[in-house]
């Protein structure tokens, strides 16, 4: 076969895998008992009851009065946390557009970049008590570039909740298996008393997040 046709059979062979893996997608989104819960509950994710899960289990909400929302889009998460805590003060962002939620700041924007930090800080006017993190990092395909990238952004997230959590606070992320490796955990058990891992029900099995949990921020 000549070159413009094997790179023309890449092709049909690469855009077939990816109209079957969004068959696939689309069939387990109608199949999912989770997103047909958060159609009824006025919830934007699924990803909402992993966070409801977590906090039956680990009471990461009980008496929060500032929230930071790292990764909040669409806004499962922070529709949550206004709902259980409303009193509470809920601040968010992301790379991409969440349409408002009342009671929530939310920028659009990296939260890699340097401004990220302040301008979360400057909007929470104090110290937090609980730092969540939902971010991935689009996923590449290559297994240890993903597990970087993530892990990237993990450890920006710990750093952040170390430096502006109060004492007692608690810090929750989303690690890929394998993802909270041995600097992470020194780090947080340097500066929590707890850190477990956990992996709710609503995570799904083939998935390979898990969660990490620090409770009880021991001060700066
Ligand atoms: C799984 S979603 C979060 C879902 C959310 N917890 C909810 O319940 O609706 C992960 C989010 O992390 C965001 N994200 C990934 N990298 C980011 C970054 N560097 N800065 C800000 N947001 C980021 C993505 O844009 C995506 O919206």
């Amino acid at each position: 076969m000549s070159r413009s046709g094997k790179d023309k059979d890449t092709r049909v062979r690469t855009a077939k895998k990816r109209s079957e893996s969004s068959t696939r997608w689309l069939q387990r989104q109608l199949n999912d008992p989770y997103v047909k819960q958060a159609k009824a509950d006025g919830y934007r994710s699924r990803a909402a009851y992993k966070l409801i899960e977590m906090n039956e289990k680990f009471g990461l909400l009980k008496g929060a009065s500032r929230i930071v929302d790292l990764g909040i889009a669409p806004g499962g998460w922070s529709q949550v946390a206004r709902k259980l805590v409303p009193k509470a003060q809920v601040v968010g962002i992301d790379l991409l557009e969440t349409e408002p939620i009342e009671g929530v700041t939310i920028f659009q924007m990296d939260f890699m970049d340097d401004e990220a930090p302040r301008a979360l800080e400057e909007a929470l006017g104090g110290k937090s008590d609980l730092v969540m993190s939902d971010m991935a990092a689009n996923t590449v395909g290559h297994k240890q570039t993903d597990h970087l990238r993530t892990m990237g952004l993990v450890e920006a997230a710990a750093w952040f909740a170390i430096e502006n959590l109060d004492k007692g606070g608690t810090f929750l992320a989303k690690v890929l298996a394998g993802g909270t490796d041995k600097d992470l955990l020194d780090l947080l058990k340097k500066h929590f008393k707890t850190v477990k891992h956990a992996k709710p029900p609503a995570s799904r099995k083939g998935s390979s997040e898990w969660y990490v949990i620090a409770q009880g921020f021991k001060g700066g």
